[in-house]
């Protein structure tokens, strides 16, 4: 189905409703949108979990995480009056016959129109049974549309995920599948096809001709937390490489689609990403470094090394951090590097990109004997929201040196507020049926076959050094060894920042 900008009636119903995402993201996200009026009085939302829970507890839960998220309300009420509960187990049929019943009654009362999503936030070991049950247990046979959300990660490599998509696709056409990858519900990645597409200043420029390479970082503060137990088997590099770091890859990558439909959108997206080079077996150790923090000081504050976390193996292999260099093998970025770095307990928590642009021929001004600072552009994704570009021009009152001058975009202080919660944004396209800013399978399957061949390899291979950067700092100096190699150094996060707007 075409999406509109109207919002349709809908019934949302979340499985894991009494889980972490729908406390801290899902039930404000929904409570922004119906602040905003972008959901219709004709909505319900129904949670559902394993414990429990009289439809009054449930909502006196969702009225909670709302009010934490956002302080005072006065239409709370209001609000939670459209949430009902249903305690289920995920492979007993009596409760999906319940929930049927339950979504038949909310229908008629809310006049939805038979309008259905199925928003999985669980463990992805349940979201094939679910699906399956959606449709053995006739939840799916509805006169509206029907579609599933599901959360990450979507299989463990690619024939889980072959596998997860062979079961929900019994159960769901691939329109109807909303593969969250909330980077791209982010106002800063939406904006990279914006910026490329709009501007006559970049598009031209945009190619291995005029850009010696381009940087993508996302570094966090925060360890595993919680998550030991998740993260043991995952790593950054199914945690975040595989999705997020991929796609933003993509949408830099990507040529212009011949429309600014989702199928176009993703299908140049598709292309991109199958022109990456697959790196495999010995070359892996030139393309690719794995790290794992150390323990270390951060703020004055001692805090433990991976290894010391809870459920973590204390003689854990698993990567912490990982930084790539990524070469995509098509006419426009021969030979030009996309090197991309991520991890956990860094400097700084940041998502950014920087475009490096080739150096001038010569430098004919000021000081001729000395390098000119290479143009860059940087768009910066979180915390901060916006776009510098750094250029060169005279130093005031002096005739013999140029220095770099930033044009800052920060969009805080164009529209004055923060942008929308990527969920938020992601819910909403969702209800209006926008498939854009979600994941094609086959895109899923390309990053999964581009990062096996390099968790095959990890796994099998005891990584003798880890721990081998310290809590609080950028990571393995092998990372920037990997860039020296080629003539080049990571362009720091925290001096490229959206100052003075
Ligand atoms: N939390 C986050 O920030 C993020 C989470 N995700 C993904 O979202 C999903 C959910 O994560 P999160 O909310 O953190 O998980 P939680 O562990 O906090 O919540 C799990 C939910 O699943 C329910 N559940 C567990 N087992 C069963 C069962 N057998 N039958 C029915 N319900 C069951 C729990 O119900 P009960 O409490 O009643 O047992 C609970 O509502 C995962 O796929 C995760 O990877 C993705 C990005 C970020
Ligand atoms: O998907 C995930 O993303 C978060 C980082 O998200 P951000 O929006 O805060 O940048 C990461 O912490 C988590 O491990 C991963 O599962």
């Amino acid at each position: 189905m075409e999406h509109t900008n109207e919002t349709p009636s809908s019934l949302i119903m979340i499985f894991g409703a009494t889980g972490d995402l729908a406390k801290r993201k899902l039930f404000p996200s929904l409570y922004h949108l119906y602040r905003k009026g972008k959901l219709t009085d004709h909505f319900a939302v129904v949670g559902v979990a394993r414990r429990p829970l009289s439809h009054e507890e449930f909502k006196e839960r969702v009225k909670d995480s709302v009010l934490t998220s956002i302080g005072e309300s006065t239409d709370i009420d209001d609000f939670i009056s459209h949430f009902y509960y249903q305690a289920n187990d995920v492979s007993d049929s009596d409760s999906y016959q319940e929930l049927r019943k339950l979504a038949a009654d909310l229908d008629e009362k809310y006049s939805i129109g038979g309008n259905r999503i199925f928003y999985l936030a669980m463990a992805p070991e349940f979201f094939g049974t679910i699906a399956e049950h959606l449709k053995s247990d006739g939840l799916t046979d509805t006169e509206g549309f029907k579609r599933l959300v599901i959360e990450k990660p979507f299989g463990h490599d690619l024939p889980s995920a072959q596998e997860l998509n062979d079961r929900i696709r019994t159960a769901f056409s691939e329109s109807e599948i909303y593969r969250i990858d909330h980077y791209l519900g982010k106002e800063m990645v939406q904006n990279i096809e914006v910026i490329r597409f709009s501007n006559a200043l970049f598009e031209p420029l945009w190619n291995n001709r005029y850009i010696s390479n381009i940087q993508v970082t996302s570094s966090e503060t925060l360890g595993v937390e919680e998550r030991g137990g998740y993260y043991e088997k995952s790593g950054a590099l199914r945690d975040m490489v595989q999705n997020h770091m991929l796609q933003m890859v993509a949408l830099l990558a990507m040529e212009p689609p011949i429309r600014l439909t989702t199928e176009e959108i993703r299908s140049e997206k598709v292309k991109a990403l199958r022109a990456l080079r697959p790196i495999e077996g010995e070359e892996i150790k030139d393309y690719f470094v794995r790290g794992q923090y150390g323990s270390g000081q951060v703020d004055g504050k001692e805090l433990p090394g991976y290894r010391e976390e809870h459920n973590v193996d204390e003689q854990s292999n698993t990567e912490t951090y990982v930084a790539g260099k990524l070469m995509i093998d098509n006419f426009r970025w021969a030979g030009v590097p996309f090197y991309i770095r991520t991890g956990k307990r860094m400097t700084a928590k940041s998502t950014k990109i920087v475009v490096q642009f080739k150096d001038i021929p010569m430098n004919l001004y000021y000081r001729k004997d000395e390098p000119l600072a290479p143009n860059l552009l940087v768009i910066h994704i979180q915390p901060e929201e916006g776009i510098t570009l750094h250029l060169n021009a005279k130093k005031s009152g002096q005739n013999t040196e140029a220095k770099t001058v930033k044009l800052n975009f920060s969009n805080k202080s164009v529209d004055g507020m923060n942008t929308p919660e990527a969920y938020e944004k992601l819910l909403f396209d969702c209800i209006r049926g926008d498939a854009t800013n979600f994941t094609h399978w086959d895109e899923v399957a390309l990053s999964w076959s581009f990062v096996d061949k390099i968790s095959e390899i990890w796994e099998s291979t005891k990584e003798t050094e880890f721990p081998n950067y310290e809590s609080g700092t950028m990571g393995p100096r092998e990372a920037d060894e990997m860039l020296a190699k080629d003539g080049f150094f990571w362009w720091p996060v925290a001096n490229l920042e959206v100052d003075n707007c």
